[in-house]
């Protein structure tokens, strides 16, 4: 520290180094310190990719294929390089059946007597044949063949309803799984994936899972006895005929065998570009102001339209092998029917075999249609729900921070002394790029206003969310008065900071409830308060229904600066011991932001305050003015002593401050520290 307050920077030399042999460091959790977890839930680990799922598809490896706000991030046309989406296994569907499988062994039963009731019937019909022949009575196996068709139109219906709704569990399971994740993705995680492909995995592809996981498996399953069961009726009555249609299914079971896993890729192939279309539209409609103003909507529809067009010839592929599978399902019956007939009707012609078994057998042949058409419109619907559990259970398989809901928050003394916060030897680089910040060392008195200033993409953003551990740094600690926040869950870390940030969102509801957003236990009078010293009151005033008017996008509209104004009574009402505020004025009317200032001013008796500012004219008073300069602290000081110590800033102030003042007063004016703008 030099005579003016002003210090210049150096580097730490004790600082944590990244370890070379932690690739993902900066991402992940630090080790030892990480508050330990309990397990994922039961539904987490239906969501967990199974052990057979490939390494390349696990969320833990990173894959830079998926940029968001690019133009291809999502878009088909990129995924020529791009690794084919992910498809899951059997075992993982089955996972996602287990929870219900009393009800499913219950369906399966039903399915199977249903099946048995239509099993028995040429059983009856040969019957009828022999007794009509005989010249005896039929009435006897005519009334017990409509007793059984009645109940197998009624357990069919039964079935039917058990299925349905156990196949609306298992979506509503897993929608509510993935929910619960996306929610807590981390932000490196969101920052690299287009957020409509993840919302398209919770509305789209675990639609086609629900019925994969029922349906197509009792389908399956039923299929299999069903088609057993048939054959041992035909054994029962001739065996050399058994024979000729087992040879006939074997060959068609084969080439239905080779087309069923490209159902699968292509379902797989289908739902990407789904995802693909909902990140195209969740980035269009997010920016449509400036799409319209570009005139960009022509190119964004097209690249929508690619997508479409992609999943459009996916979904072809898909349905053309699904009617191959069904047609050569449909030609083996009839073949084995017409090959059937022939050796049969040899075998009556040698009186080796009756008229009546042979249509028995002929009858039971008809009946392996139904086998088959469930083992092929099973299999089909397996395929088509492995294709999307891939994607199910690589979002659900994304890394989230467990350690929000993990931890109740210590409790913070309400009257406790704003702590410092202290900064040693931080470092941090984003995947794939230059480091962002690079030892940066610096301390905040507790209650007092810190600002941090310099050029645009100096690192500044960047540290605010290492503060509130949305990234993790590779190296150096931060603490909060005497705890490394490495230490602390993170929900503790943010409920003792505030963050208002430069383009505050408002959230659905009124504005009530955007307020108590996260003070949902504050006082009428603390409402009033905010209100009065944001001065939203006077918005307050305009709105049809006071604070319960809904705001945001299926309410009133708010401005931006009324929207900062919100956010940062939101934070005040949090009552934080840091609070956090990136350019939180910046679209503020000069009368508003002198009056938030002097709100922020007041504020920093009650908590730590940093704030980020491009307008220096908002941080001049500061207790301290931080410059940062490609990730390193180039200079700390007061606006005074940095306007003489430091080019950067006195070239900051310079061209910010003294901009609009007369020539004749600008040397004089930058070293005083007064402007146009602060002077008294
Ligand atoms: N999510 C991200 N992924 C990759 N790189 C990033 C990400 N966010 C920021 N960066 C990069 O890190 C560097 C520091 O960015 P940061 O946003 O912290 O700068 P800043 O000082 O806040 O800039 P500004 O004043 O323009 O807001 C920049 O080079 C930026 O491109």
């Amino acid at each position: 520290m030099n005579d003016n307050g002003t210090s210049k920077h150096r580097p730490p030399t004790d600082g944590r180094r990244p370890d070379p042999a932690q690739g993902t460091a900066h991402v992940q959790d630090r080790g030892p310190t990480a508050p330990k977890t309990p397990g994922p839930g039961p539904w987490e680990r239906h969501l967990a990719p199974s052990a057979d799922t490939p390494s390349a598809e696990r969320a833990d490896v990173p894959s830079p294929e998926r940029r968001p706000g690019t133009l291809t991030d999502a878009t088909p046309k990129s995924e020529g390089a791009a690794p084919p989406p992910p498809t899951g296994s059997l075992v993982a569907l089955v996972g996602y059946a287990r929870p219900h499988w009393r009800v499913l062994l219950l369906s399966l039963v039903l399915t199977l007597l249903a099946s048995v009731s239509g099993l028995v019937q040429p059983k009856f019909a040969q019957a009828i044949l022999d007794r009509l022949d005989d010249g005896g009575s039929v009435v006897t196996p005519v009334a017990l063949l409509a007793a059984f068709l009645v109940a197998g139109a009624l357990l069919t219906g039964l079935n039917a309803w058990l299925q349905q709704r156990t196949s609306e569990r298992v979506v509503r399971e897993v929608r509510r799984g993935l929910v619960h994740r996306l929610i807590r993705l981390r932000v490196a995680e969101l920052d690299r994936r287009a957020p409509g492909d993840l919302i398209a995995r919770v509305t789209s592809d675990s639609t086609l899972l629900k019925s994969a996981a029922t349906e197509g498996l009792i389908m399956t399953v039923n299929g299999v006895l069903t088609f057993a069961g048939a054959l041992f009726m035909m054994a029962t009555l001739d065996a050399r005929l058994l024979g000729v249609t087992l040879l006939v299914l074997t060959m068609v079971g084969v080439v239905i065998t080779v087309i069923l896993p490209r159902i699968k890729a292509a379902v797989a192939r289908s739902q990407a570009s789904v995802g693909a279309v909902g990140a195209v539209l969740d980035r269009t409609l997010g920016a449509a102001r400036t799409v319209k103003a570009n005139g960009a909507e022509g190119r964004e529809t097209r690249t929508a339209e690619d997508a479409v067009d992609e999943a459009y010839a996916a979904g072809l592929v898909g349905a053309r092998y699904s009617a191959l599978v069904t047609m050569v399902g449909g030609a083996a019956i009839q073949t084995a029917f017409l090959v059937v007939l022939g050796v049969g009707g040899t075998f009556v012609a040698h009186h080796s075999m009756s008229v009546s078994e042979l249509i028995a057998f002929l009858l039971y042949v008809f009946f392996l249609a139904s086998p088959v058409s469930q083992l092929v419109g099973g299999a089909a619907q397996l395929q088509q729900g492995l294709g999307a559990v891939g994607r199910i259970q690589e979002a659900g398989a994304l890394p989230v921070e467990d350690d929000i809901d993990a931890t109740e928050p210590a409790h913070t003394p309400a009257h406790a002394a704003p702590p410092a916060v202290e900064l040693t030897g931080v470092e941090f680089t984003y995947p794939g790029r230059a480091p962002a910040l690079r030892g940066v060392s610096f301390t905040v008195p507790g209650g007092t206003r810190t600002a941090l200033v310099g050029l645009s993409g100096a690192g500044k953003t960047t540290l605010f969310s290492l503060l509130q551990r949305f990234y993790e740094p590779t190296a150096g600690t931060i603490r909060i008065g005497d705890q490394d926040i490495a230490a602390l869950p993170r929900a503790e870390v943010r409920r003792r900071i505030a963050y208002v940030e430069q383009d505050s969102p408002v959230m659905a509801g009124t504005l009530r409830e955007n307020l108590l957003y996260a003070a949902p236990s504050a006082t009428r009078e603390q409402l009033a308060e905010a209100l009065a010293v944001t001065r939203l009151d006077g918005l307050l005033a305009r709105l049809p229904q006071g604070l319960d008017t809904p705001v945001g996008p299926r309410g009133v509209t708010l401005s931006g600066g009324e929207r900062q104004r919100l956010a940062i009574a939101r934070a005040l009402l949090r009552r934080p011991q840091v609070l956090l505020l990136d350019e939180a004025t910046a679209q503020l009317d000069a009368r508003n932001e002198q009056a938030l200032g002097e709100l922020v001013a007041r504020t920093a008796g009650r908590c730590t305050v940093l704030l980020i500012a491009h307008r220096l004219s908002t941080v001049t008073d500061a207790d301290q003015i931080v410059v940062l300069e490609h990730g390193d602290v180039r200079a700390v000081g007061t606006h005074h002593s940095l306007v003489d110590d430091d080019d950067l800033y006195r070239e900051l102030a310079a061209t910010q401050l003294l901009a609009a003042e007369p020539a004749e007063h600008r040397v004089s004016a930058a070293s005083t520290g007064t402007s146009a703008v602060n002077a008294p």
